[in-house]
């Protein structure tokens, strides 16, 4: 900047009224930034403090144990003497707290009990027998089937209830005893490739108390199957029925199940206790009162042998990356089951609970499910992969898939026979256990030997796992005495499959088929021992089993090529519309499941029970309230950064003058709180991206409301994303000495704060609205864009060449913050300039008039050096050079209503993410 020699100001008074007012100036800076710095870092420190306590209730009861004995030795003046040392427990209501020997020790307990007596030996094929008797059904042996499944659904109910069952056991004497039955479930994919069968003609059956593995090789479709049964299925080509006690299941099954997926979705900063307290508030009817719901909650801790553990966290990597301690593996996944089946469901699912599980962990876990189903009649369908002898012993029957086509389903012991009658040897010592050798032998794909000569048999090709289906599929009915016109279609269905590919119609297919039934023709031909029964003896070779209790038009109907399947929706939906008529004027005849949709209802559409969204909805407040304050990087970490941001910021601009230099400077501070409020929800994103997952896991079990998760999390997160502004907007305030009055410093606050709750909440937008965390950095990477750019800074809107990217202002609401900001600062402010311009503000208009004469002239310098008492700089000029006129009210309206609309966006994308599958 150029220098220019300045004539001394005159002006006694206004000299004096300078000071007096740069002294008051000083004065409210003091009063203001000081206090919030301090405040910041107490509110922050505070829930520092509460998140280490909250997370290590051991160490906080043992603190408090010290604590109250040096009280007491103090009061008996005791204080010479130095208390004797004791171990120190946080004892809770589920039992002592205890080490890692404890944990081992209780394991195997409870691996002990679990192995006691019957579940290592048990009855093949006729599980709970005695279950079953009690329920009275009458009917719902695996043998009845078809017509006559279990026709005494209802009064299983009760019956279901037994009471040697319960032994003391918290959910047995709550479980509603059901059978179930699948028939012909499909799930198919269009892909680019064409249609992509996954499930095929799929049934089975299980039996209250019976524990059913679901094997199969990779991509066999094993999840795709446990997904139809606990109706947790919503994208693809369904079809099928889902029999619930003989009737087809309607949404109330969705209550009756429960799901235990994989890997669960717990957060980390919870306790075991907490854990299941919120899954109990959300699943348990509200009509049990919290009393019943806590003892459900320690008896379900006690069951699953993690009493000794309750007031332990769940642990492992917050978002952000901060590990904590917490359960093992093992601990967790029999937390998982624990929380599955707090509700007492009849039927419950789980995704191979064993996998990332020691032997001896996966052991145990298996050993409670398997008690479980023993004692409280529950039905366990787990998936599960390659499965160890004393684990594979302790199921009652299996589903082994192969490519989609079911290769067999039925009792344990059972499967090695089956597929010795096909001509496969089994031999202990080179196969290994009976399960490792009927994967390998149904496993197939193009990386798969044919076995040399002399070598033991296996499947090779999809058309040997095709022709296997069929065969077992007329084995199974016939055993059931299923209707006649249950028959494998004759001919070819245009799509030949294998390993989860997509099938393809055509020349290729029909001649896949007929490997398909030379390959069968072998295959029967050499072992001698399987004749393919029914009356199209040659056709079953390329032919697919088919459910149809109309005979032949509906066989057809499920036979055509793929191409003609997909008819048009109404003509489609005449179709149905009739079929419906026909086995509404029969009232006898197989249950109509053909006609049902699958899934049965549209999932999430269950009646909530009165008072059951209120209740959701706090719980997952009191979840919220949790996963903020324990996360040290939440409220503790954020309402500290943005104190030492603000206080670093203050002193770049520490007392800011009142004249057209501090003018500048003022303008410029604002416009950087107000990008700084767009950069910091940054720091948010990966918490949201975290929440999202738990949400979508919550969605897909149908426990929570979207509506309550969203108002929980909003009432819990809210009080605690303003103070960390407040402090930000405070602390620069007060250091840079922007305008002392009360009323600007509060609107500047408003402001303020609703920018930072725009930003925070435009993350969380993002994060739930796009698939991936790198998607969600890209949305919020182009706001925070629009928000730098188009704010009227750095050019004004009128500048711009292009006249429509004016429109840009509707989306920048660091545009209206600025803006008001600016009007609360400048608007009607008047800065006397009796006193003359000072050195800086001459220079500068030396620098603006560089070549003007007019400023070198001596009567020019001294009227700016002394322009008389009644001299004033109105700074509402800086208002007019960037044509900003609204002021507080219309800024606060305009940032309210997009504050309003980012919810609305957040809210619709939570419901469209809850729509999707969690896979
Ligand atoms: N949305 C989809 N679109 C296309 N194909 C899909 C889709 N979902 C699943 N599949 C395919 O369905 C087949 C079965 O998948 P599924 O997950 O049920 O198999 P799985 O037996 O559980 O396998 P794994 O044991 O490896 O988990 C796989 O080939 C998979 O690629």
């Amino acid at each position: 900047m150029a220098g220019g020699s300045l004539p001394p100001p005159v002006g006694a008074a206004v000299a004096a009224a300078d000071a007096q007012a740069h002294t008051d100036a000083t004065t409210a800076i003091l009063a203001l930034w000081l206090p919030a710095l301090v405040a910041a870092n107490l509110f922050g420190a505070f829930w520092l403090v509460k998140a280490w306590a909250d997370m290590n209730p051991r160490q906080v009861a043992a603190l408090r144990a010290r604590l109250a004995a040096a009280r007491r030795s103090w009061a008996l003046g005791a204080l010479r003497r130095p208390p004797a040392k004791r171990r120190v427990t946080a004892a809770g209501p589920g039992g002592p707290g205890g080490g890692g020997d404890a944990i081992g020790s209780h394991d195997a307990r409870v691996l002990a009990e679990a192995l006691e007596a019957p579940p290592f030996a048990l009855e093949i094929g006729t599980p709970n027998s005695s279950r079953r008797g009690a329920r009275g059904s009458g009917g719902s042996g695996s043998g009845s089937g078809g017509k006559g499944s279990s026709s005494g659904g209802s009064a299983s109910g009760s019956a279901g209830r037994s009471s040697g069952a319960s032994g003391g056991r918290l959910w047995a004497a709550d479980v509603r005893a059901v059978s179930l039955d699948w028939r012909g479930l499909s799930c198919s994919y269009s892909t680019s490739g064409g249609t992509k069968h996954v499930l095929d003609d799929v049934f089975g059956a299980a039996e209250p108390g019976e524990m059913l593995a679901l094997m199969g090789p990779s991509g066999a479709g094993k999840s795709t199957l446990l997904d139809m049964l606990a109706q947790r299925k919503s994208t693809g080509r369904l079809g099928g029925a889902l029999l619930v006690d003989g009737a087809p299941a309607g949404p109330d099954f969705l209550q009756a199940c429960s799901y235990v997926p994989q890997f669960d979705n717990f957060l980390p900063v919870m306790t075991a206790v907490e854990t299941l307290q919120f899954y109990a508030g959300v699943s348990l009817p509200p009509a049990w009162g919290p009393a019943r719901a806590a003892a459900r909650v320690e008896g379900a801790l006690s069951e699953v042998g993690l009493s000794h553990a309750r007031l332990t966290l769940v642990g492992g990597e917050l978002p952000g990356g901060l590990l904590l301690r917490g359960l093992s593996g093992g601990e967790r996944k029999r937390l998982s089951i624990a929380a599955g089946v707090l509700a007492a469901p009849s039927v419950v699912f789980l995704d191979e609970p064993t996998t990332g599980l020691d032997a001896f962990a996966a052991l145990t876990v298996m050993g409670y499910l398997k008690r479980m189903a023993r004692e409280s009649g529950q039905v366990v369908v787990a998936s599960i992969h390659q499965p160890r002898a004393a684990i594979w012993s302790m199921f009652d029957s299996v589903s082994l898939l192969s490519c989609g086509r079911l290769m067999y389903h039925g009792p344990r012991d059972g499967l090695v026979p089956w597929f010795e009658s096909l001509g496969f040897e089994y031999a202990l010592e080179a196969a290994g256990t009976a399960p490792d050798w009927a994967l390998d032998l149904v496993a197939v794909g193009s990386h798969k030997p044919r076995p040399a000569a002399g070598a033991p048999r296996t499947f090779v090709g999809f058309d040997q796992v095709a022709t296997a289906s069929v065969m077992f599929a007329r084995k199974w009915m016939a055993e059931r005495g299923m209707p006649d016109d249950y028959m494998p279609l004759g001919g070819v269905r245009g799509g030949a499959r294998g390993g989860g590919k997509a099938a393809e119609a055509g020349p290729k297919a029909e001649a896949a088929a007929a490997a398909a039934a030379a390959a069968a023709a072998a295959v029967a031909a050499e072992s001698g021992k399987v004749v393919p029964a029914g009356g199209d003896g040659g056709s079953w070779g390329g032919g697919w089993p088919r459910w149809a209790s109309q005979g032949g038009e509906q066989q057809q109907q499920q036979s055509q090529p793929a191409q003609q399947q997909q008819q048009s929706q109404p003509a489609q939906q005449q179709q149905q519309q009739q079929e419906q008529e026909q086995s509404r004027q029969q009232p006898a005849g197989p249950p109509p499941y053909r006609d049902a949709p699958f899934p049965p209802a549209a999932p999430g559409c269950l009646p909530a029970p009165a008072g059951a969204w209120l209740s959701k909805f706090r719980w997952c407040y009191r979840r919220e309230i949790l996963m903020i304050t324990r996360n040290p990087m939440d409220v503790a970490g954020r309402t500290m950064t943005f104190a030492w941001v603000a206080a670093m910021t203050g002193a770049l601009y520490y007392a800011l003058p009142s004249d057209p230099t501090g003018a500048r400077l003022r303008i410029n501070m604002l416009l950087n709180s107000v990008a700084f409020f767009c950069l910091m929800p940054y720091l948010s994103l990966g918490l949201y991206m975290a929440d999202k997952k738990v949400f979508m896991a919550d969605a897909a079990a149908k426990l929570i409301p979207p509506s309550a998760y969203y108002l929980a999390k909003v009432a819990a997160t809210l009080p605690f994303q303003l103070p960390p502004c407040l402090a930000f907007t405070t602390v620069i305030y007060g250091l840079s000495g922007l305008r002392p009055e009360a009323g600007a410093v509060v609107a500047n606050g408003v402001l303020a704060s609703m920018m930072s709750l725009i930003a925070v909440q435009v993350m969380h937008a993002c994060a739930v609205a796009a698939p991936t965390q790198d998607m969600a950095f890209m949305y919020s990477i182009a706001w925070t864009a629009v928000q730098l750019l188009l704010n009227n800074f750095s050019i004004t809107f009128r500048e711009m060449a292009l006249p429509w990217m004016r429109h840009g202002r509707w989306l920048s609401a660091a545009y209206y913050a600025f803006e008001g900001m600016a009007v609360v600062e400048f608007r009607g402010q008047r800065v006397p300039c009796a006193g003359g311009l000072d050195g800086s503000g001459y220079a500068f208009l030396r620098d603006l008039l560089p070549r003007s004469h007019l400023l070198a002239l001596r009567p020019v310098q001294a009227a700016l050096a002394s322009p008389g008492d009644g001299c004033v700089i109105e700074m509402g000029a800086v208002l007019e050079y960037f044509g900003f006129s609204r002021g507080f009210w219309p800024s606060f309206v305009m940032l309210l209503g997009y504050y309003l609309i980012t919810h609305v966006i957040t809210f619709v994308s939570i419901l469209s993410a809850a729509k999707r599958e969690r896979r």
